[in-house]
């Protein structure tokens, strides 16, 4: 599946440990993370060449060529916010992950679309597990 996996860059690369080691799970399964270098340390520095406009262009392009769009919320970000709503608008299923205990908007726990899904997770063995129920929902 191609997948677009959207995380926190400008809003904080707290997590980013987090969201290499769930894009590795996504790879090692066999699925085609078009966006997986923004799971990379280095991420704000590969796309820190690009204009805004080429990443709005890019991005919004992976977002509609992708399968399902999986987002990691823990850390709250302008960006994974804006691509969630793009790809519910044009009817992509969404996972949206967050850690036990933080806060998340309530702009996305209280959506209540077909093909959305809202799950934390305490370990990550359970967001694997998350990730992989997503996936193999009918949905999809
Ligand atoms: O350089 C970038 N490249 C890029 O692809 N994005 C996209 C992908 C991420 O899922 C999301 C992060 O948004 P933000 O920068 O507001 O945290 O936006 C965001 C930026 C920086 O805003």
């Amino acid at each position: 599946m191609d997948l677009y996996f959207s995380c926190s860059l400008t809003g904080g690369r707290q997590d980013q440990p987090v969201y290499a080691a769930l894009v590795a799970h996504l790879q090692a399964l066999g699925h085609h993370v078009l966006t997986a270098h923004l799971a990379d340390e280095a991420a704000m520095a590969s796309d820190g060449g690009m204009s805004a406009e080429a990443v709005y262009e890019r991005d919004t392009a992976w977002v509609k060529d992708c399968d399902a769009l999986i987002a990691e919320v823990s850390t709250p970000s302008h960006g994974v916010g804006f691509e969630i709503a793009y790809a519910l608008d044009r009817g992509r299923p969404v996972l949206c992950l967050a850690r036990e205990g933080v806060r998340v908007s309530k702009m996305l726990t209280g959506i209540r679309r077909s093909g959305f899904m809202f799950g934390t997770y305490a370990t990550f063995e359970e967001a694997k597990s998350r990730m992989e129920a997503f996936l193999a929902a009918k949905a999809l």
